[in-house]
């Protein structure tokens, strides 16, 4: 069953045309009052029920119907009862549509009533409105009076910032002028102070540049000595290359003139040659001739077989006698080796010998102590030492002459060339794998330096030796290297003398002992490899540099510091396989001037105190042992030097100690005193030196 709705008619034409005019007059809901039309069409859902198709004829009927009956029309006569049939089923269509629109018009009815509850509702909501219209309306009229009276307020508020703000800025110029008077005050200030910091630096780096400016100097002199040497170094390998050089000429021009008497040679070969060819058939002929003349000789053949044994024996022989002789030659050696350590342990091991400078030109005649040689001549051992005048409780004057002896005595009219005679077999014994160990102990000005390294001193002669016997022993299968050190104790610190100048007393240097190998060596030191004795007086020359450099006057460091030399000589025999390693010690010792003489006080004070310590441990070392007890403990960490020369002192070791002395009676007092210690040195003896040697398997 199909629904009908009020806006959806779906009837036929004239249907249509009456409901829509029903619907006309039924006043519509309009704006917010509007009913939803779901609603209406649920509250105006009506029951219909669709006419009975009419058959075909009855359709059309209202076209077929004629409106007045004319004499031209061709009516039928009705057939009453279709007619009538027809009529009926309008009627009940009429009759059923009469009730339908009369349930319409009662929903229409309830639609209107609806509507009209509506427009009540919409006309008390318009005069609500009115009252707000109104009330915003007045609201609006004291808002307007407000804004007038703000409007006002804020005009006098402008006219009020307006003098503020001019008050202000008056003020601030005011202050501003004031800052700006202040700023250029303190601008000025500022110049002032700057200009007095510029001159604070300027003078602070004039003063920088000065001390760099000496710093640098004393590179520039360090290193002008440094190429001083460096240039010698290459003079002497430019002269060695120049040798080279030349006999490399020479070999070149015995090479040519071997060349020219080849070519002479060949020339007259190829004569001979040419010779020989035609002589070849001669020859064939006479070596026909000679076979025949061989046959007949091969029955002498025999005889001339024995005089070749003959001569091979011989050779043999010769050959034998070498070889033997050549053992002969290194026994010889190592006995001489061993006769020359024998003839140094019973001169004792250790010597003392002392040595008296002469005066020197400035110095005043009056001014010289009365010293006498009791045994003087070539082999002096004796030396009296007349004492300071005393005067006895009577009141005579006397003085007391002091006699000591040594191993040997130097006077003044000794050179260095007689000290050395007596030291050179010391010098051998190193070579020979010994350790030794020379001093020099004295006052200051006593002559140590002079005697150990002056140009013609220990030293330079020492080496001079060493190479000069190296190379003799070269030809019994012995070749030598020899490594050298040049250290300074000063106030109980090692300083390299072979390093930088500046390094000194700031470098530390520790020693160590290989207490199997009895070797010592010392950490962060320069060794020098003396491959020429020209090299050892690059070695004294840089010393004395360095020294010059670490003391105001050159005098004065050496007088306060111990300098030690070590030579290391390392040898091997090839024919042998024997090996052989050496030491020689030469030190120079401090000035041993008694602290209540010196009148030392500071820096002086702390020097002298470490010499005498250092000193007397040295003397302390040599008692200790003197006394000779196995195993007996030797005080050699007492001191720095002791330490050092360990194993350059003792029982494998040769000592030679050089008492110097001043020829000055200013000097007297420390004369007696150094010789009473030479004297006590003199009297120790220590036990037998081991040669430091081993044969390679
Ligand atoms: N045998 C000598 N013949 C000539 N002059 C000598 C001799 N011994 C020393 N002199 C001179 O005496 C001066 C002092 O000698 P030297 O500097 O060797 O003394 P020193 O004991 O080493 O002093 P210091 O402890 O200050 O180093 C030097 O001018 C030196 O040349």
């Amino acid at each position: 069953m199909s629904k009908l709705s009020l806006s959806e008619p779906k009837d036929t034409p004239i249907e249509q045309a009456t409901l829509a005019n029903k619907a006309r007059k039924i006043p519509l809901p309009s704006g917010n009052t509007r009913v939803p039309l779901r609603q209406a069409k649920s509250t105006c859902q009506l029951t219909y029920t669709p006419p009975r198709r009419k058959p075909k004829s009855l359709q059309k009927t209202p076209s077929a119907i004629v409106p007045f009956l004319t004499k031209s029309s061709q009516l039928k006569a009705w057939e009453h009862d279709t007619r009538l049939q027809e009529l009926e089923t309008f009627a009940d269509t009429f009759f059923s549509k009469i009730s339908q629109v009369g349930q319409n018009s009662d929903v229409m009815k309830d639609a209107i009533n609806l509507y009209k509850s509506r427009v009540e509702e919409l006309e008390k909501n318009r005069d609500e409105i009115m009252a707000n219209n109104c009330t915003l309306r007045i609201e609006m009229e004291s808002m307007k009076n407000k804004l007038s009276t703000a409007e006002e307020a804020l005009k006098i508020a402008e006219t009020e910032h307006e003098i503020a703000t001019d008050e202000h800025e008056q003020r601030l110029r005011i202050e501003t002028d004031a800052v700006r008077e202040e700023g250029q005050t303190q601008l000025q200030n500022l110049i002032s102070q700057h200009q007095n910091e510029i001159e604070d630096l300027r003078r602070r780096h004039e003063r920088e540049l000065d001390n760099e400016r000496s710093t640098y100097q004393r590179e520039i002199s360090q290193v002008t000595s440094q190429s001083a040497l460096d240039t010698q170094k290459v003079h002497l390998e430019v002269a060695n290359r120049d040798r080279q050089i030349e006999a490399l000429q020479r070999d070149l021009r015995t090479a040519r003139d071997d060349i020219e008497a080849e070519k002479l040679k060949n020339r007259e070969l190829r004569r001979n040659l040419d010779t020989s060819s035609s002589n070849t058939l001669t020859l064939e002929s006479s070596v026909r001739a000679l076979k025949a003349r061989i046959e007949f000789l091969e029955s002498g053949s025999q005889e001339q077989s024995q005089a070749f044994e003959r001569l091979q024996k011989q050779l043999e022989d010769a050959l034998a006698e070498t070889n033997e002789a050549k053992e002969k030659l290194r026994k010889e050696e190592m006995l001489r080796r061993k006769l020359h350590n024998q003839v140094q342990e019973l001169k004792g091991n250790i010597r003392v010998f002392c040595r008296v400078r002469p005066t020197l030109n400035f110095e005043p005649e009056s001014d010289i102590a009365q010293i006498a040689f009791p045994d003087g001549g070539e082999d002096c051992k004796e030396i009296a030492v007349m004492g300071p005048e005393e005067r006895s409780s009577l009141g005579t004057v006397s003085r007391k002459q002091n006699a000591f002896s040594f191993d040997r005595v130097f006077g003044p009219g000794n050179q260095n060339a007689d000290v050395f005679e007596e030291i050179s077999q010391l010098v051998q014994s190193a070579l020979d794998g010994y350790n030794v160990c020379i001093f020099c102990y004295g006052q200051t000005g006593s002559g140590k330096t002079h005697t150990m390294s002056s140009a013609d001193g220990m030293i330079p002669r020492a080496v001079h030796q060493i190479y000069d016997t190296a190379k003799s022993l070269e030809e019994k299968g012995w070749t030598y290297t020899m490594e050298g050190n040049f250290v300074e104790v000063y106030n109980e610190n090692l300083n390299d003398l072979l390093g930088k100048a500046d390094d000194l007393d700031k470098k530390k240097h520790e020693i160590r002992h290989d207490m199997q190998r009895c070797k010592t060596t010392i950490t962060d030191v320069n060794t020098v490899t003396l491959d020429s004795p020209e090299m050892v007086e690059t070695i004294l020359k840089r010393a004395a540099a360095n020294r010059s450099v670490a003391a105001t006057k050159a005098n004065e460091r050496s007088s306060r510091s111990h300098s030690v030399f070590i030579l290391r000589l390392m040898g091997h025999n090839k024919i042998t396989g024997e090996r052989c390693e050496g030491t020689l010690n030469l030190v120079d010792l401090a000035g041993s001037e008694r602290l209540s003489h010196s009148g030392a006080t500071g820096d002086r004070l702390k020097e002298t105190q470490n010499i005498n310590r250092s000193l007397s441990c040295l003397g302390d070392v040599i008692g200790a042992l003197g006394t000779g007890k196995e195993g007996g403990h030797i005080p050699y960490r007492n001191s720095k030097l002791t330490y050092l020369l360990q194993f350059s002192l003792g029982g494998n070791s040769k000592t030679l100690m050089f008492v110097m002395v001043s020829p000055l009676q200013a000097h007297l007092g420390e004369t007696l005193t150094s010789l009473k210690f030479a004297t006590k040195v003199h009297n120790t003896h220590i036990g037998t030196a081991k040669r430091v040697s081993k044969i390679q398997n």
